[in-house]
């Protein structure tokens, strides 16, 4: 549905020259939603704004539905980006106007007659539960009701994709949540494509089918969001993990762990979860496993397990027990230092 190529975007501010993306190549297949996170200053903007040419990349190419966008004349291009419609972290509603001609004003815009404008206005706001609020203005409204009028607003022109740019950034976890469910709905109920850009792990996790991660204008890392996230490849994947991740164990009750045995991170997935793997090994090895943290994380389709074990014993059993788990269908990492 989207395909970008070898994308480069170099900015020129004076003399200096700043390369916001370097040679970035993704697709996102109809139907799924893609998520690409890095950290502030990533490049992840750039790239969504290129798709649409709100940014045109300075070398590269990108097709959406097999056009190649770039060569594409004015009043087709007009015609494509109807097939695109785009949410921001900052709404980017009329003030003046109120919730129902946020929607309908743009339609009317485009020259779609009027009773089209009634239907398609009436139902999405249905779809994004605004219905009651049809004459409020945007003041009157919380930032997940604005956004709600924006994801109703970009619907209203039946697009085939909804690229979001840091839609959830402004929001509350519980705001989050509930225009997370709307996006997943959107996806599913609508069939439309959704490409989003996010620095929040917990977008990602909750919604995404495939992931990229993005590091100073390239993208460092990129596949399911249960393969990325659960065997990171990249430094840089595994630092945006931990940074996120809830396992903090303070450095001096590690330090005691450590000096006692040994510390590993298990990650259960799927029917691995059901396997009772700690007590087997305890019962199999002259080892004592003790659960010091532990956690669900939950993925779009499948919960992901977590457990913080330490390994207490002789170091050659504790040795042998490790390659036990090793064999396990579960994740085996060693914390160390
Ligand atoms: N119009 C512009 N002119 C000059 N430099 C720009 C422009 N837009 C972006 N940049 C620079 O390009 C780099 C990538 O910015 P971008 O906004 O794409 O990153 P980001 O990952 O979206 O970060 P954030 O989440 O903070 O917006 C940054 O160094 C930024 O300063």
């Amino acid at each position: 549905m989207i395909k970008l190529q070898h994308v480069s975007k170099t900015f020129r501010v004076g003399k200096n020259k700043i390369e916001a993306l370097k040679d970035v190549s993704l697709e996102v297949n109809k139907g799924e939603i893609f998520g690409v996170i890095g950290f502030s200053g990533a490049g992840k903007s750039t790239l969504i704004r290129c798709v649409n040419l709100l940014e045109r990349p300075t070398s590269g190419e990108v097709f959406v539905d097999g056009h190649d966008v770039l060569k594409l004349k004015k009043k087709a291009l007009r015609q494509m980006r109807r097939k695109i419609g785009m949410i921001f972290q900052g709404y980017n509603l009329l003030e003046t106007a109120n919730v129902y001609d946020n929607v309908a004003t743009p339609l009317k815009l485009e020259g779609v007659p009027n009773e089209e404008i009634k239907a398609r206005t009436e139902k999405y706001l249905e779809i994004v539960g605004l219905t009651d609020r049809k004459s409020a203005y945007p003041s009157q409204l919380s930032g997940g009701q604005k956004q709600r009028v924006a994801i109703a607003r970009a619907l209203a022109h039946e697009p085939e994709v909804l690229l979001s740019d840091e839609a959830t950034s402004a929001l509350d976890p519980n705001t989050t949540d509930a225009i997370l469910e709307l996006l997943l709905r959107v996806n599913k109920e609508l069939g439309i494509t959704i490409f989003l850009i996010t620095h929040e792990l917990n977008v990602i996790q909750r919604i995404c089918d495939r992931v990229a991660v993005m590091e100073n204008g390239r993208i460092v890392e990129q596949g399911s969001v249960v393969d990325v996230f659960t065997r990171p490849q990249q430094p840089m994947t595994k630092r945006f993990i931990s940074t996120e991740s809830k396992f903090q164990i303070p450095s001096t009750v590690k330090d005691d762990l450590l000096k006692s045995g040994r510390l590993v991170k298990l990650t259960f997935l799927g029917e691995s979860s059901k396997d009772p793997i700690l007590a087997t090994l305890a019962k199999q090895y002259d080892v004592l496993p003790s659960i010091i943290a532990g956690g669900i994380d939950q993925l779009k389709n499948q919960s992901v397990g977590k457990l913080l074990v330490h390994l207490k014993g002789d170091k050659t059993q504790v040795e042998i027990a490790v390659g036990f788990l090793h064999d396990q269908d579960v994740l085996v990492e060693e914390v160390k230092d």
